[in-house]
């Protein structure tokens, strides 16, 4: 089968690559010239374990390449796959400018039958939207004749372990109201149903939405979880332990039960805002949504109130070492990182910053420049003569540390840990100040 991905970001790069490795032939296509050329020199730009190696294969088997010509790449392509960004506008909604774009010109260059996706994670009704556009388009261009059909097949995958996610799915939606289309995607997907993974059809509207209340449960069981650490805090509790309590019943489970310094990422920020947003515009109160976005806002500034409260108002010359930047392990994205979040705070207020990540330094620096911040390749290293550690993201070789050597680093043994990766005992008898989320 001939693809066509459009939008050569983190899913596009992704979801092309596992097709061309399903045996299609795929061009993934970019509007950014040096992404494009980068690929086509054989440098993948995202930090993603396996992804290099499954490009390389694909690409030196002849079923992947890249492109910055839409146009041609569309002409060869019976599968038209949208998975541009849908970042958040102002108010919070998903900002389809991108999505628009790349349909216009599905709209101006489509002369044969094709099934055009949203892989991209977009509002209920943008399906219907984009059908009206491609419409619209052909109309002008005199081709009302011409027939295509619209699926939402909405992509679940995590980074950090997103090509495993996309060949092991735990299932395919689509979206779509036609037999036709249903039986293009049934046979795109063979490779992974005739292993056994699910494919559930359903109507447009509800694959759309089925993609946002996914993310909203996973987000909800997140914030649910760090208020229950807040409780925890308050009579003594330890949260490790509330959760081993839960998990095992098997109507609650043990997945997304972590309390934290708030979930980040590209995702789950932008669309518990976006349901929220698409919601009220239909006057349908949020109650639940609202307070899952409000519990991460106070939780992402968790370790900087740990700050303030142990050095008190005046920490203007505090340094601080801190470990992880990437909102989340196996992955450089620092996008809605809680680590980026508290080190604007605390620099703000005059703190130096000295900063490890085994992968995300480089999209750190971009983010944060220099102002107070020092970057370091070697997480010991980062933390000499910082007044305390904070600990942000759960990377294994944290886990893994050297106390007695982070100890004998730190001017001040102190660390805030937002990840819980070690054990308060322990950690106070090695006389460290230790405060985590949810433990006393
Ligand atoms: N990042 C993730 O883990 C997941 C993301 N999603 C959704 O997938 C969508 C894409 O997300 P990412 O890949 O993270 O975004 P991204 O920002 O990494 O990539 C988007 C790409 O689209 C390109 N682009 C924009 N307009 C274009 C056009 N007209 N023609 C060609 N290329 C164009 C950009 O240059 C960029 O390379 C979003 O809707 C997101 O919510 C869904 C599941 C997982
Ligand atoms: O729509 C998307 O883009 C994707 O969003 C998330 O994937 P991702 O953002 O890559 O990362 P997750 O592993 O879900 O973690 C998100 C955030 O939640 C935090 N988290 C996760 C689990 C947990 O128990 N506690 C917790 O605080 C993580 O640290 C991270 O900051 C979903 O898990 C994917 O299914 C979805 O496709």
């Amino acid at each position: 089968m001939k693809i066509c991905m459009i939008g050569t970001g983190y899913v596009g790069l992704v979801v092309g690559a596992c097709f061309a490795e399903m045996g299609h032939q795929v061009i993934c296509v970019d509007n950014n010239p040096a992404k494009i050329a980068s690929l086509q020199n054989g440098q993948v730009p995202i930090y993603e374990p396996g992804l290099e190696q499954l490009v390389e294969r694909n690409v030196e088997a002849g079923r992947l390449s890249f492109s910055l010509d839409l146009i041609e790449s569309v002409g060869h392509s019976q599968f038209i796959f949208i998975a541009v960004g849908t970042p958040p506008a102002e108010d919070g909604s998903a900002d389809l400018t991108y999505v628009m774009n790349a349909v216009r010109q599905i709209g101006a260059s489509l002369n044969h039958y094709a099934v055009i996706i949203t892989k991209s994670t977009v509002p209920i009704g943008s399906s219907e939207m984009i059908r009206g556009v491609i419409r619209a388009e052909l109309e002008r261009r005199g081709m009302s004749d011409l027939t295509f059909d619209i699926v939402s097949n909405p992509e679940f995958l995590r980074e950090g372990a997103a090509v495993g996610d996309f060949l092991h799915p735990n299932r395919i939606v689509v979206g779509t109201d036609n037999e036709r289309a249903l039986q293009y995607m049934k046979e795109l997907y063979l490779p992974l149903t005739s292993l056994g993974y699910p494919l559930i059809q359903m109507d447009i509207a509800s694959a759309e939405l089925a993609k946002y209340a996914s993310n909203a449960m996973l987000a909800t069981r997140i914030s649910f979880m760090n208020e229950m650490a807040g409780i925890c805090e308050s009579v003594g509790a330890d949260i490790e332990r509330v959760r081993q309590g839960m998990e095992l019943d098997h109507r609650i489970g043990s997945y997304f039960l972590s309390a934290g310094v708030g979930y980040g990422g590209s995702c789950f920020p932008k669309d518990v805002r976006a349901i929220i947003q698409s919601a009220s515009e239909r006057n349908v109160p949020t109650h639940i949504l609202e307070a899952v976005d409000k519990v991460n806002h106070q939780q992402k500034k968790k370790l900087y109130e740990m700050v303030r409260s142990h050095f008190g108002d005046n920490i203007s010359q505090l340094r601080v070492a801190v470990w992880g930047l990437s909102f989340k392990p196996e992955t450089d994205d620092i996008r809605e990182a809680p680590s980026i979040e508290t080190i604007e705070l605390l620099r703000q207020r005059g703190v130096v910053i000295q900063a490890h990540d085994p992968v995300a330094l480089q999209n750190a620096y971009q983010a944060l420049g220099e102002q107070n911040m020092v970057y370091y390749s070697d997480p010991y290293q980062a933390l000499m003569d910082a007044d305390a550690l904070l600990l942000f993201t759960e990377w294994k070789q944290y886990r893994a540390a050297d106390l007695k050597r982070v100890k004998s680093l730190l001017k001040q043994p102190v660390v805030f840990d937002g990840r819980n990766l070690f054990d308060p005992e322990r950690m106070k008898e090695a006389g460290f100040v230790y405060q985590s989320i949810g433990r006393t």
